[in-house]
């Protein structure tokens, strides 16, 4: 089943429990300040493991010594989703890890 579309509430909502996530309205985003290159593309590999597990993928920039991670769901028209929240969740989790603040 498709997964539904959060409201601006749900988003929010969730949000809330995501220090430093931010919402357009149309995606969940955030950058990570890491201690240089290689450790930036370091966690980019990692969340690509972590987005192939979920089968679920954001778009990465990867910086000097920079990550951004910006994701919705397209199967609903580039909606924000509870997919987008979880995969949000997983890369916190993994982050410290990396030294990403
Ligand atoms: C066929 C495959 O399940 C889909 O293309 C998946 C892959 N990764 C995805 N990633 C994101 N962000 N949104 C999707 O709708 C999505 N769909």
């Amino acid at each position: 089943m498709a997964p539904q579309p959060l409201t601006p509430e749900e988003t929010e909502q969730a949000l809330s429990g995501l220090p430093h996530w931010t919402t357009d309205g149309d995606s969940v985003s955030r950058s990570y300040s890491l201690a240089g290159h290689l450790p930036a593309a370091a966690m980019a590999l990692h969340i690509a493991a972590i987005q192939e597990e979920l089968n679920h993928h954001s778009e990465l920039t990867l910086g000097y010594n920079s990550l951004s991670v910006t994701v919705n769901t397209h199967s609903v028209g580039g909606r924000i989703t509870e997919l987008d929240i979880a995969l949000a969740r997983r890369i916190e989790q993994i982050a410290p890890g990396h030294g990403a603040s």
